[in-house]
């Protein structure tokens, strides 16, 4: 089904399918021929494809993809916790409810959506939600391919109670590598982390660049606003920017944990590395009526 058809409001490379499970998708198309798949159930981004076709972001094989299980890969969004630690479940419960698409959102002044294609999505709280997480909120979230393939994500939360609340957040971002052996992860350097292999201890980074050679789960705080990923094997560098987003957690489970992981390959450690832009060491707390908002740009190029 084609978006402009459903709602009257015509939008060039936009695309509304319904997978195998009747979930609703929307395929983003760039007049250069990049692609991004983003599904209703969760907001998640299932797909990010450059002009060549080729697929920037990790799913496993085993990844289910009926609801409510959340899709092992993509992009799926963390909110209003992110990790363990809180009331909630494990990354909260924004990744597995059914978002909608809003056509008529709030403006968004700061993002340039000229000759680009885009989509909003909204999720509000239903009355299951309330009673586990008891506040009003609204979270949107715009997904934006420039004609380049350059993907950017900006999520918007506001208050619409009564009450202050506070949330953490991530885009729990699986990159799709070629060795992770041969992968090199800059923009860490001399930045303080919390180790959750280590009960949360607090290190602060030795290295020039990150390396990988076992399990990794770490919370780097206050980074920078870019961080890069270089690929050797693939000749390929992803630029991760972020805005309103402060930490970055840098996940790769290696051999032990992949095991254990039912949705997740044996050997698929070797190919995946998740780089988080998040809020995580201190909650974003908003009053009534405030809103937060967090930027997500990601961008692939041919490195040497
Ligand atoms: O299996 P989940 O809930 O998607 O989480 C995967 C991983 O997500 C990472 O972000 C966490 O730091 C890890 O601790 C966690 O294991």
């Amino acid at each position: 089904m084609d978006h402009s058809a459903a709602d009257g409001n015509h939008r060039t490379g936009v695309e509304v399918i319904k997978d195998k499970n009747g979930v609703s998708q929307v395929l983003l198309r760039s007049p250069r021929g990049a692609s991004a798949r983003v599904s209703l159930h969760g907001g998640q981004i299932l797909s990010w494809k450059n002009e060549w076709g080729e697929e920037l972001l990790f799913t496993s094989s085993k990844a289910i993809l009926k609801p409510p299980a959340v899709v092992r890969g993509g992009i799926p969004i963390c909110f209003p916790q992110f990790g363990s630690r809180g009331p909630l479940e494990q990354h909260g419960f924004a990744r597995n409810k059914m978002w909608t698409i809003d056509d008529n959102p709030p403006p968004l002044q700061s993002i340039d959506t000229k000759g680009k294609t885009f989509i909003d999505l909204r999720l509000k709280p239903s009355d299951d939600d309330f009673k586990i997480w008891p506040h009003s909120f609204e979270l949107r979230l715009r997904v934006v391919l420039s004609a380049e393939g350059f993907l950017t994500l900006v999520s918007r939360i506001r208050n619409v109670n009564s009450k202050p609340f506070s949330f953490s957040f991530a885009y729990h971002t699986y990159i799709s590598v070629s060795d992770i052996s041969e992968v090199r992860v800059e923009g860490l350097e001399t930045l303080d982390y919390l180790d959750n292999l280590c009960n949360r201890e607090r290190f602060t980074e030795q290295g020039d660049a990150l390396t990988f050679e076992t399990e990794v789960d770490r919370i780097y705080l206050s980074s920078s606003d870019a961080v890069a990923v270089f690929d050797h094997e693939k000749k390929r560098t992803f630029l991760i920017r972020k805005n309103g987003l402060p930490d970055i957690v840098v996940w790769n489970p290696w051999e032990k944990k992949s095991k254990a992981i039912t949705d997740f390959g044996d050997e698929e450690y070797k190919v995946m590395l998740c780089v988080d832009a998040s809020v995580m060491e201190r909650p974003i707390t908003l009053k009534p009526g405030e809103e937060w908002r967090g930027r997500l740009d990601l961008s692939v190029m041919a490195s040497i």
